[in-house]
This record gives C-alpha cells, sequence and structure tokens, in this order.
C-alpha cells in the first residue's frame, strides 16, 4: 500500500496501454472514436449525466480491449501453435470487444443525435 509502489504499478498499466496503441489498430480505432465523442460532447455542452454513460461505455470498450489483448499476448506465448481452443478463446474476446463498441456507439449516437437534432434539453 506504499505510495511509491501504487506510483510503480501505475507505471505498468501505462506502459500496457502504451503498447497496446502502438501495436493494435483496434486500439487506435477506439482512441480515434474516444477523441472524436469527446470533442462532439464538448461542442454540444452534453449534461453531467450524458457525459457519465459516455464515460461508462468508453471504459467499458477499453477494459474489453485490454482485456482482448492480454488474452492474445497469453495465448501466443502458452500456445503459439494452431489450437481450435485458442481459436475459440481469440473469437470469444473479440466479441467481447465488439459487443461493447456495439454498446458504446448506440449510446454516443442516441446522445449525440438528439443534441443534434432537438438542442440541450432542460
Ligand atoms: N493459435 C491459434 N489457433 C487457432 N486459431 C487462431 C490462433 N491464433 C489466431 N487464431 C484465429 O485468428 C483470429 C485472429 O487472431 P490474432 O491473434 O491474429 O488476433 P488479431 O488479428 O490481433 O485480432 P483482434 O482484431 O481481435 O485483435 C482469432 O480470432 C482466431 O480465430
Amino acid at each position: 500500500m506504499h505510495p511509491r509502489a501504487r506510483l510503480h504499478s501505475m507505471g505498468h498499466a501505462w506502459r500496457g496501454l502504451r503498447w497496446m496503441l502502438r501495436t493494435q489498430a483496434n486500439a487506435r480505432l477506439h482512441l480515434a472514436a474516444t477523441l472524436i465523442v469527446i470533442a462532439a460532447g464538448l461542442a454540444l455542452h452534453l449534461a453531467a449525466g450524458e457525459w457519465t454513460l459516455l464515460a461508462l461505455t468508453i471504459a467499458l470498450v477499453w477494459v474489453a480491449e485490454a482485456v482482448n489483448t492480454a488474452i492474445e499476448c497469453l495465448a501466443d506465448a502458452l500456445h503459439p501453435e494452431h489450437h481450435p481452443l485458442i481459436g475459440r478463446a481469440k473469437d470469444v474476446a473479440a466479441a467481447g470487444v465488439l459487443l461493447a463498441s456495439i454498446g458504446a456507439m448506440t449510446v454516443a449516437t442516441l446522445i449525440l443525435l438528439q443534441h443534434v437534432l432537438w438542442g440541450s434539453l432542460p
């Protein structure tokens, strides 16, 4: 629980995030989508509740991508050869990212569209 140890472990997480962004095209897509949604949200003056929903759904996508990438790394390290169960594990992990992305896109579209169509609601 020492603060320096906590900082150290945050450094590991930061290294993982940077590696993910460098090597995973999907992570760069998520970053672009995240920045676009944040810019649109700022331009449209979203309410606190709307930011909360967006933050949760965006975080869900990043968590799913991180877990997917970690599973791919582990699978490649433990079993580099072709194996149907490795393939299934990777497919299911990728499905998690897809589902989270569809959910986030739906929430973002609904929130942003209502502002574009009707302006800020009371
Ligand atoms: N060792 C393996 N055995 C069987 N199938 C595999 C194996 N490695 C990869 N696959 C198949 O190829 C797909 C892509 O795997 P890969 O490790 O290349 O991930 P990726 O292209 O980085 O995918 P993502 O876009 O989800 O990050 C997997 O979802 C799986 O169907």
